[in-house]
């Protein structure tokens, strides 16, 4: 069987989280200042009616595109999106594949009082204690990097900590078999990890299989305001976004520009 490029994320996940439980024990980030903290709701920020809906993201580089964006600071690009509308603002803090890292969370942080997301490939509850040490309200699980049973486990243990939980799937199956209480939004993305290839057709295949009672997200390739108009039309209430605005030398002004014709 080939690798593909998410096989050899994970792979690089699993030493980067062993060597962070070494150098620094759980009881210890349980110490950091801003473990001790309530988290903001995804959910009721998603639902005011004096926000996009827009969850829109810092990203440095993908796998996908390489460099997006070297330059822009991410306080600078944070406080825009907020300042634009966004319902919360996602980070990547995966190093190797991204460009990210937690400093940049906690930066956002520091600036920021609507969610945040730490976008991450999750594989181990400690990256969960990071994600709330470092700043975020709201954790991502990706179905096709886990199975039922860990999604159950980490997010029960995330809601423990009072996070958001968000579990992101690209197809039926990956749906069906990740639905527990203990998450918060679904997230479908549209982008398949395994190719790259992107398509809003899993948006709308999907979207009326998602129960009602979670927060529904639209995820990747989106770059115009129309088509926002048009994945609300079929139910969706969020949408994460990050090269559309990421790759502009100004993404604050760019986030500005896009949600003056939503
Ligand atoms: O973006 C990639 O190339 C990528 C490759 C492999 C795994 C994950 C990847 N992206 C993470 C994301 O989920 C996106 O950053 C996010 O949905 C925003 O997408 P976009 O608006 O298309 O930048």
């Amino acid at each position: 069987m080939n690798t593909t490029i998410l096989d050899k994320i994970v792979a690089k996940k699993k030493i980067e989280v062993a060597t962070a439980k070494a150098n620094v024990f759980l009881s210890e980030l349980e110490k950091y200042p801003l473990f001790d903290r309530s988290c903001y709701s995804l959910k009721e920020s998603v639902l005011r009616a004096d926000r996009t809906g827009i969850i829109a993201e810092y990203k440095r580089a993908s796998p996908s595109k390489g460099i997006i964006n070297a330059v822009s600071s991410v306080q600078e690009v944070v406080k825009g999106y907020q300042d634009a509308g966004a319902s919360a603002v996602s980070v990547l803090t995966d190093p190797d594949f991204f460009q990210g890292n937690l400093a940049d969370l906690t930066a956002a942080r520091e600036v920021l009082t609507i969610p945040l997301l730490r976008k991450e490939f999750v594989v181990d509850p400690y990256q969960i204690t990071e994600a709330k040490a470092y700043g975020a309200d709201i954790i991502l699980l990706i179905a096709t990097c886990l199975t039922s049973e860990e999604i159950n486990n980490f997010s029960s243990y995330a809601k423990s900590l009072g996070l958001n939980v968000l579990l992101e799937v690209h197809n039926e199956e990956e749906l069906n078999r990740s639905i527990f209480d203990t998450i918060d939004a679904i997230g479908v993305n549209n982008r398949n990890l395994k190719d790259f290839s992107v398509s809003l057709d899993h948006s709308y295949d999907l979207v009326n299989k998602i129960p009602d009672r979670f927060v529904k997200v639209s995820e990747s390739g989106i770059s115009d305001p129309t088509t926002i108009r048009a994945l609300k039309q079929v139910g969706y209430q969020a949408f994460l976004i990050g090269e559309n605005f990421m790759k502009t030398d100004n993404p604050a002004e760019a986030i500005k520009e896009f949600v003056k014709e939503l």
